[in-house]
């Protein structure tokens, strides 16, 4: 299992190394994804491209390889949310013993139609060129990595509301019997961190994300994926869809 949540190490600071390591991982796959242009034609729902599938071709590509995914065991993890959770095949494999640190109520949070909308609509005009390639299959292939990217990344709001509430109880326990989201909202910011996060991941994008060459005078530095993209990606999105599952989680968590 991922670093942060095996057993002995379950705490704040191990939870914040993993987001920060996951940081890599979503720039890096905006970096890909960047490769492509837009490729409109994947995500068009009028343009029935695969016969016996009505949707987009994007949608296709997306259910067959969480399908595949999901009989080799993918959803069994707690960290993973499936797209198209509907009608999945079990998994076929041996069980793997996950460390089960979570609240049973929160195997039900899944906002992963809100990160889809998120991504499709506002966030990949933001970082790719206009134009189309045909490189349909390799796109969706590049797409559905920074879905399951962010998507791990914000429902690892499950692990820091669970590490939160554990660290205390007391402070948590009224607002949650309450209902009161917005007690709890407070409750779990810490804009400190926030400010960092988004500062480091900026920071990230200038340096993974830099065109590199080889003479010196590259006074005007070029970008695959524009680093105020990717501060923008997380204070828009990022950090305020993990701080909804937290609030999800946590109003949970006494049932
Ligand atoms: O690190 C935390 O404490 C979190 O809850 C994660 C996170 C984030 O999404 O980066 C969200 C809310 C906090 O205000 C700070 C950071």
């Amino acid at each position: 299992m991922a670093e942060g949540i095996s057993g002995s190490e379950f705490t704040l600071d191990s939870i914040r190394k993993a987001l920060i390591r996951q940081e890599d991982v979503i720039v890096f796959s905006l970096i890909e994804r960047a490769r492509f242009p837009m490729n409109s034609a994947l995500y068009n729902p009028r343009l029935d491209l695969v016969p016996g599938f009505s949707g987009p071709l994007v949608d296709f590509i997306v259910k067959e390889t969480e399908a595949v995914q999901a009989k080799a065991g993918r959803y069994v993890n707690p960290e993973e949310n499936p797209f198209f959770p509907d009608n999945l095949p079990p998994s076929m494999i041996p069980n793997h013993n996950y460390s089960q640190v979570l609240h049973p109520g929160g195997a039900s949070i899944n906002i992963n139609k809100a990160i889809w909308d998120m991504y499709l609509n506002q966030l990949l005009p933001l970082f790719v060129d206009a134009g189309d390639d045909g490189n349909y299959a390799s796109t969706a292939a590049s797409d559905l990595i920074c879905l399951q990217a962010l998507s791990r990344r914000i429902h690892y709001g499950k692990f820091v509301a669970e590490i939160k509430f554990r660290d205390a109880p007391n402070d948590y326990e009224p607002p949650i019997r309450a209902k009161d989201t917005d007690v709890l909202m407070k409750l779990l910011t810490d804009e400190r961190v926030e400010k960092m996060v988004k500062k480091r991941v900026e920071k990230k994008a200038d340096v993974f994300g830099q065109d590199v060459n080889a003479s010196n005078n590259a006074d005007i530095k070029r970008y695959k994926v524009d680093p105020s993209v990717v501060a923008r990606l997380y204070d828009e999105w990022v950090i305020p869809l993990t701080k909804l599952v937290e609030v999800e989680y946590l109003i949970r968590r006494l049932d």
